[in-house]
């Protein structure tokens, strides 16, 4: 069986060290790996499988001799080194925005899509952190009974916004208790022209604005899960739309989902919850008399999604609401690029030949 040099790009991030720990615990053959990041980390040491490996910074030479890259160090350093890792005939597993609507670009949640895979070209894309979760949970609906919309609010978690961020959000905490004036230096977007306190508050702004009023992540739920759930199919276009709002929470996105199946007579509540329970990736959580439904703080460090609250709608046949949680950090980030890592040299797709 083959072994593989491996590397992580942004290694010392809130996503990257996520990505060596699920690395470390994966079926892939490691020979060798390589933890890149910026000049600020460069000699840092990081651990993998309790072996001490420094840290470097990450230039288009770092890729030589690498054969698969998990990256994880924002939006423009994949723009910038990624095709400089393909270049020199690595597959790259890019969990940062900047490629998922490219046409040639796969986006892939193992559990739906797998099959995009065969179709790469060096470069696979892992989606947004709250759209897979979402259609892991959707996908066996759409199956089992078709889907017509979908309606969701998301209750995203501090960390989503990366480790400063998250840290910036426990100070704020913090300085609240302590009666001081919270500092407010990067949410709702890191660099925007205003910043809010996210601790004891509520932020219906993530990423930036679109001229028609949505936020930019708001867009990326709405497109990525029309990309990925109807990929490669003849399946009927699918309305989605979204709300997306930051919450203090430190790990664990929520998202209360509202969809109308296409064919209400075969759907019912039980039936709903009978296909979830055995569906891939899903836990189902869902037992009023008991108070049993997902929560965040349960979700932390799980690679499952968990799925409670399934209830058709009182006053519309045919739709239902249903409460979605997962790590957003692992299923959200690390481990779903773990995962379609694990798929590529299960399918052995760890070749860049159709570059
Ligand atoms: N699938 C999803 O939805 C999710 C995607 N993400 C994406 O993952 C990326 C990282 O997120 P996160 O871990 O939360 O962020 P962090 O801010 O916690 O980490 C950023 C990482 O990128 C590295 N980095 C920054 N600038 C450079 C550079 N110029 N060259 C090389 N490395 C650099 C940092 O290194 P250093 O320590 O040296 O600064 C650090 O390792 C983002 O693009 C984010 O959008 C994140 C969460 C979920
Ligand atoms: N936007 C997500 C995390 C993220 O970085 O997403 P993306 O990779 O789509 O930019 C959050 O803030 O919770």
């Amino acid at each position: 069986m083959s072994e593989y040099n491996v590397a992580i790009l942004g290694a010392t991030g809130a996503v990257g060290t996520r990505l060596i720990q699920q690395l470390e615990q994966s079926t892939i053959p490691v020979k060798s790996v390589k933890f890149l990041a910026s000049s600020r980390s460069a000699g840092k040491q990081l651990k993998f499988h309790n072996q001490p490996v420094t840290v470097e910074e990450a230039k288009p030479e770092s890729f030589e001799g690498v054969d698969l890259v998990l990256a994880s160090a924002g939006g423009d350093v994949s723009k910038r080194l990624l095709p400089e890792a393909v270049k020199r005939g690595a597959v790259c597993v890019d969990n940062t925005s900047a490629f998922r609507m490219d046409p040639d670009v796969p986006l892939v949640v193992p559990e739906v899509n797998a099959e995009a895979l065969t179709r790469h070209h060096g470069i696979i894309a892992n989606p947004n952190c709250s759209t897979i979760q979402m259609v892991v949970a959707l996908e066996p609906i759409r199956k089992a009974f078709g889907l017509k919309q979908v309606i969701v609010s998301t209750y995203q978690a501090a960390s989503g916004a990366g480790q400063q961020a998250w840290n910036e959000m426990n100070a704020q905490a913090q300085e609240h208790l302590d009666g001081k004036e919270m500092q407010s230096t990067i949410y709702p977007v890191k660099g925007g022209a205003k910043h809010y306190p996210l601790a004891f508050n509520l932020l219906p702004q993530i990423d930036v604005f679109e001229d028609d009023g949505y936020t930019h992540e708001e867009w990326k739920m709405i497109h990525e899960t029309k990309k990925i759930m109807l990929d490669d199919m003849d399946a009927p276009d699918i309305k989605v739309t979204a709300t997306c709002v930051r919450v203090p929470v430190g790990i664990g996105h929520g998202e209360a989902v509202y969809f109308e199946v296409a064919n209400p007579k075969e759907a019912s509540r039980e039936k709903i919850q009978k296909v979830l329970a055995k569906a891939p990736g899903v836990v189902l959580q869902d037992d009023p008399d008991q108070q049993l439904y997902p929560q965040p703080i349960n979700a932390e460090g799980k690679r499952e999604t968990f799925v409670g609250r399934v209830r058709g709608d009182q006053e519309n046949p045919g739709n239902y609401h249903m409460w979605v949680v997962a790590d957003n950090l692992l299923k959200g980030a690390a481990w779903n690029t773990v995962q379609i890592a694990e798929k590529l040299v299960e399918k052995d797709l760890v070749s860049v030949t159709n570059r």
